[in-house]
Parts: structure tokens; C-alpha cells; sequence
């Protein structure tokens, strides 16, 4: 069995628990859940902003432990001074090392869009990201179907959310596409055995519709390959691992800016 196999397993699992601890009322009651979410459009296009959307992230399946210290309002702050236009938050608590928590504490220390990165299989994970005070959920083609895409992303924009698929192929990408989408990323990583190769951006770029934002996610160590992927057709940029495997990821994101 591939890792993203097991993830959803798990994930099934942790869904139903959470559902058992707090109802769907409780979500709804939310102080956050009232908000109007950002635009994610509108600071991936601004400007005055980088295009980078800066990950906190403490673990992964493929690198282990990868940050195990920083704090997660400080590095988010640093990371939207930096001129980061949003943050993904990893809140996949077992193979990420992520916390629900993280997500409000990054929402109380920033006004720009985050996106809550997990593995969404249920509603019910909307309406905490909701709740959370995110404003963009991902939706990974390799894990759902078309139906699933199409009843989850509708289900998203109905709450005003933002949302974003992630593909690492041209089926992928062909099966899953429809209306409610609002970015589509190519995730340069192998989510199925880890490997990593920038070229899967450059490959699938043209062949995702103008009318969606276009993001490369995963494996960019260099600001070099930000200039590459913009003039290819690129709009964000999704980085995670360069900036928390330091140990200043905040000055690790700023030197990273400081190149473009
Ligand atoms: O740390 P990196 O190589 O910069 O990658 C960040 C991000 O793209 C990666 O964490 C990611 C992309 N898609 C995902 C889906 C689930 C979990 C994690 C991810």
C-alpha cells in the first residue's frame, strides 16, 4: 500500500473522530465562521506581493522530522512580511505533525489568505477550515473522484471559501477539472513515492485553462526557478521545506525574496 493509500485511511478514521468531539453546530458557531474569507486572487495577482505561498510545515512522510522548534505565528508573520501573498498550514496531525490550533494562531497574527492543507475527503473538514478561519481548502485529484471534486469544491464555494486542486498529471488534471475551482497546482512531487521533479510543472502548465490560477507546488529551493516558473505561466508558488528546514524560516523566506 502507496503512503497516500495509508493517509486516507487514517484520515477516514481521524474525520470520524472529530465528528464525535464536535458537531457540525459547534463549527457553525464559530467566532471565525462568520468572517468573509479572503480572495485568494487578489494577493496571488497583487503587485506589492511575491506570489509565494509559504508552508508551515513540521514533518513529512518523505523528509521525517523537517522542523520540530518554530513557532507558528511568529514564522507566518515573518513569512507575510516577507511579501508571502498567503500561507498553507499543514493540519494533518499524523504525518505532518500539524495541529488544528495552528490554523488560528495563524489566523490571529495575519491578514492574508491561508489555506488549510490536509487531505479533504469530507464536508465536514470544510466547515472546520471554515471554522478555522482559512480561507482555501485543497483538494487532491489523486485521492477523489470527479464527483467527489465537483461535490466538495461547490460545497466550498458555497461557504465562500477558495479552492484549490492539486494534480501531478495530465489524466489527473483532465478527469478533475470543473467549475468550481479556483486554482489548479501542479504538485511537482509524487505523492505516491516521493520523487520530485520540477519538469511536471513546465509539462502541464499549458494545459490548464486561463480561467484558473496556476501554482507549482513542492521541491523549489531556488529563487532562479520562481522566474522560470513565472515566465512559463506560473502565478504561486508553494514552498514549504526551503524555508522550514532552517532554522530562522523567517529570515530563511526573506533572503529567498531579497533574490527575485
Ligand atoms: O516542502 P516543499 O517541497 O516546498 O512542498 C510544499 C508543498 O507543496 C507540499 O507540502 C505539498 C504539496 N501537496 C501536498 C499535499 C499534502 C501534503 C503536503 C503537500
Amino acid at each position: 500500500m502507496n503512503i497516500l493509500d495509508k493517509i486516507v485511511i487514517r484520515k477516514k478514521e481521524e474525520v470520524a473522530d472529530a465528528k464525535r468531539l464536535i458537531s457540525v453546530k459547534d463549527l457553525e458557531q464559530a467566532e471565525h465562521f462568520k468572517r468573509t474569507p479572503y480572495v485568494f486572487k487578489d494577493f496571488l495577482l497583487a503587485p506589492d506581493r511575491t506570489g509565494i505561498i509559504a508552508e508551515f510545515k513540521r514533518r513529512s512522510p518523505s523528509k521525517g522530522l523537517i522542523n520540530g522548534v518554530s513557532d507558528v505565528a511568529e514564522v507566518t508573520r515573518a513569512y507575510n512580511a516577507a511579501g508571502a501573498s498567503a500561507l498553507s498550514v499543514l493540519t494533518d496531525v499524523d504525518f505532518f505533525g500539524g495541529k488544528t490550533d495552528d490554523i488560528l494562531a495563524a489566523r490571529a497574527a495575519n491578514n492574508i489568505p491561508i489555506l488549510r492543507k490536509d487531505f479533504m475527503i469530507d464536508e465536514y473538514q470544510i466547515l472546520e477550515a471554515k471554522a478555522w478561519g482559512a480561507d482555501i481548502i485543497l483538494l487532491i485529484a489523486a485521492i477523489l473522484t470527479p464527483q467527489q471534486i465537483i461535490d466538495l469544491g461547490q460545497f466550498a464555494h458555497n461557504l465562500g471559501l477558495n479552492v484549490l486542486l492539486e494534480v501531478h498529471n495530465q489524466e489527473e488534471l483532465e478527469r478533475s477539472i470543473c467549475p468550481h475551482l479556483d486554482a489548479i497546482g501542479v504538485n511537482n512531487r509524487n505523492l505516491a513515492d516521493f520523487t520530485v521533479d520540477i519538469q511536471t510543472s513546465f509539462d502541464l502548465v499549458n494545459q490548464i485553462p486561463d480561467d484558473f490560477l496556476k501554482i507549482s507546488e513542492s521541491a523549489i529551493s531556488d529563487p532562479k526557478t520562481i522566474l522560470e516558473l513565472k515566465s512559463a505561466g506560473f502565478n504561486g508558488f508553494l514552498i514549504g521545506e526551503n524555508f522550514m528546514k532552517t532554522d530562522n524560516p523567517g529570515l530563511a523566506i526573506q533572503d529567498f525574496v531579497s533574490q527575485l
